[in-house]
C-alpha cells in the first residue's frame, strides 16, 4: 500500500531514461499506448480496471532522497547531475484512458501516455502492472457474475492472493465486476466496499460442542449470523445444530441469516439442507457455499439444482487461476523527430497479430440505432470525428476484405482525458458509479458477445487512414530490410 512508487519500475526504464539524458534526447515527445492482444479466459470482452491506482501513482510520482541515494549505488554509475534532476522530477505529460468498468477488447488503446520520452518510459511498468492485474480480476469477476446473476457474490480471496496489494485491489476489481461484498476489511475501509463475514472451522473447534459454538456466536452477533455447518457432519450435526440456534433466536424475536457449506457435494448438501431448514419453518435462512468455486463449478452446481443463494469465491477469482496474467503491453506509437514533427513508429513481428499499429489513436464505440454496439473504431485524432449521420467504413484490420459501410450510428468516444500536461483533470468516480457504468456497458452488447463459452468476436476496426498508415510503415520497413 506504499505510495512512494517511483522505483516500482524495471531497471531498464531507468537505464533508458539515463541513456536518453546522456544522449540529449530525453525531452523528445513520445506517445505510448497500452493494450492487450488476447482476451483472457476465452471471454468475449474484458472489464477495464486499474485507473484509480494509475491516477494515484502518477499524481504521487516523485523520487525521494532515499530513492536517489539507492540509485547512486547502482553499478551503472548514473551521473550526479542526472540524479539531481530526478529529485525535481514529476509527471508533466498527458494521459487518456478507458473508464473503469468499460468493456474493452484486444488491440485497442486502453491507456495512452503522451509526454517526454523519459517520463513516458518510466511509467510503463507500473501502468501495465496495475492495468493487467485489475483488468484480469474484474473480467474474472464479471464471468462469475454472469453464471449467477441473481445471487449474492462474496469475495473471499485475501488469504490465497498473491500478497497484500493483490488482495486489496483485487477485491476492488471484483466489486467493479459485479461482486457484492468482500471479506477484506482494509479493502472495505479504503474503497467503501461492503464487507461480510461468517466464521471459520476454528470457532467450532474451540468449543466443547458444535451447539455451544453456534449459540455463542449467534448471541454475540444476533443480527444476521451465518453459521458454518460442515466442521463434523453437515447433515447429521451442522444443520440440525444450526436449526436449534435459529429457533432459539426466533424465540427472542431474531432471525438467523444463513448457514455456510464448505465441503462435500455442494449440490446434494444444499438441497438436503434446504429441505431441513424449510421443514423447520426456516425458509428465510439462506445457504452460502464456498470451497474452491469458480464460474464453471457454480454453473454446474446450478444445473444440478443446488439450493445455494450466496457464493463465497476466493482462490480461483483473486489469482485468476486459469489465466494468471492478462499480457497487456505498452508500445511506442509516435516519437518526435529531431526537427520537431511527430513521427509514427511501428514494431514489426513475424506474427501479424503482434505488429503494432502506428500513430496516436482515438477509440470510438459505434452504437447502432437499436442501442447496441456494432464495433469499436480506431482513428487518428486529426481525422474527422465519426458522428451520427456520417458514413464510416468498418473493416477488419487482419482481414480487410471483411468490410461494411455504416450510416446510422452514434460514436461514443472511449478514451477520457485523465491528466493534461501533468494536471489531473479527471475526477475519479465513486465505486458505485463505476459499477453502474459497467452495467450500462454490458447493456450495450448483444448476449452473443457476452456469453461465457465461445462468444462471438466483437470487431475492433481501424479507420482507413490508420490502416493505410500501418501498411505504408510495414512496406517501408520491408524496404529497409532489403537495402
Ligand atoms: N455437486 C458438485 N458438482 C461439481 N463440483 C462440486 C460439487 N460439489 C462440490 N464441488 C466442487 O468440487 C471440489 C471438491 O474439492 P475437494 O475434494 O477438495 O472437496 P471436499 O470434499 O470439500 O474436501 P475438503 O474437505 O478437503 O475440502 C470443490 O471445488 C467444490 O467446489
Ligand atoms: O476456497 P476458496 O474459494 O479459496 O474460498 C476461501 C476458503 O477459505 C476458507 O478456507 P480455509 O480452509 O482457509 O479456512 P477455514 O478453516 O475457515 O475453512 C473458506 O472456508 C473457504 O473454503
Ligand atoms: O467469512 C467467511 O466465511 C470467509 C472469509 C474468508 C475466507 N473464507 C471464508
Amino acid at each position: 500500500m506504499r505510495r512512494e512508487l517511483a522505483l516500482h519500475t524495471d531497471k531498464y526504464q531507468i537505464n533508458m531514461m539515463y541513456a536518453h539524458w546522456v544522449n540529449g534526447t530525453h525531452k523528445r515527445k513520445a506517445v505510448f499506448e497500452a493494450y492487450f492482444r488476447k482476451l483472457p479466459f476465452g471471454n468475449g470482452f474484458a472489464v477495464f480496471a486499474g485507473l484509480e491506482r494509475i491516477a494515484q501513482y502518477i499524481s504521487d510520482l516523485r523520487f525521494t532522497e532515499d530513492d536517489v541515494r539507492y540509485l547512486s549505488e547502482q553499478e551503472e554509475n548514473y551521473a550526479p547531475a542526472f540524479l539531481e534532476e530526478l529529485l525535481q522530477f514529476h509527471f508533466q505529460g498527458s494521459i487518456h484512458s478507458m473508464k473503469e468498468g468499460a468493456l474493452v477488447f484486444p488491440d485497442e488503446p486502453l491507456v495512452r501516455v503522451e509526454g517526454s520520452i523519459m517520463e513516458a518510459q518510466l511509467v510503463e511498468t507500473a501502468i501495465l502492472n496495475f492495468m493487467n492485474y485489475q483488468t484480469l480480476i474484474a473480467t474474472k469477476a464479471s464471468r462469475i457474475k454472469q453464471v449467477a446473476p441473481g445471487d449474492t457474490l462474496l469475495e473471499f480471496g485475501t488469504r490465497r492472493a498473491q500478497e497484500a496489494d493483490a488482495a486489496v485491489w483485487g477485491a476492488r476489481a471484483a466489486y467493479i465486476g459485479g461482486f457484492h461484498a468482500t471479506s477484506n476489511m482494509l479493502a472495505g475501509r479504503m474503497f467503501g466496499i461492503p464487507t461480510k463475514g461468517t466464521h471459520a472451522h476454528s470457532w467450532v473447534q474451540s468449543f466443547a460442542s458444535e451447539q455451544e459454538a453456534f449459540d455463542a456466536y449467534a448471541k454475540v452477533m444476533p443480527d444476521g449470523v451465518t453459521l458454518l455447518v460442515d466442521t463434523f457432519d453437515t447433515l447429521r450435526s451442522g444443520v440440525p445444530h444450526a436449526i436449534n440456534t435459529a429457533k432459539k433466536l426466533e424465540a427472542q424475536g431474531k432471525r438467523m441469516n444463513g448457514i455456510r457449506l464448505d465441503s462435500g457435494d455442494l449440490a446434494y448438501l444444499s438441497i438436503q439442507a434446504r429441505k431441513m431448514l424449510d421443514e423447520a419453518g426456516l425458509d428465510y435462512v439462506k445457504i452460502v457455499a464456498s470451497n474452491d468455486l469458480d464460474e464453471n463449478t457454480i454453473m454446474d452446481l446450478k444445473l444440478q439444482g443446488a439450493a445455494i443463494d450466496t457464493w463465497g469465491v476466493g482462490t480461483q477469482l483473486i489469482t485468476a487461476s486459469d489465466q494468471p496474467s492478462l499480457g497487456g503491453v505498452y508500445k511506442l506509437v509516435e516519437i518526435e523527430s529531431p526537427t520537431g514533427e511527430m513521427i509514427p513508429t511501428i514494431k514489426i513481428s513475424s506474427n501479424p497479430e503482434k505488429v503494432s499499429t502506428p500513430g496516436k489513436k482515438e477509440v470510438f464505440r459505434i452504437v447502432g440505432t437499436n442501442g447496441k454496439a456494432m464495433a469499436d473504431y480506431i482513428s487518428f485524432p486529426e481525422e474527422e470525428t465519426p458522428r451520427s449521420g456520417g458514413r464510416i467504413k468498418l473493416f477488419n484490420p487482419l482481414h480487410p476484405y471483411l468490410r461494411k459501410n455504416v450510416d446510422k450510428y452514434e460514436a461514443l468516444p472511449m478514451l477520457e482525458p485523465i491528466f493534461v500536461n501533468g494536471f489531473q483533470v479527471y475526477k475519479l468516480p465513486a465505486l458505485d458509479e463505476i459499477r453502474s457504468y459497467h452495467q450500462e456497458q454490458l447493456d450495450l452488447f448483444w448476449p452473443e458477445y457476452l456469453r461465457k463459452l465461445n462468444p462471438e468476436v466483437y470487431r475492433v476496426n481501424l479507420s482507413e487512414k490508420v490502416w493505410t498508415r500501418k501498411q505504408e510503415l510495414i512496406a517501408e520497413h520491408m524496404q529497409q530490410d532489403v537495402e
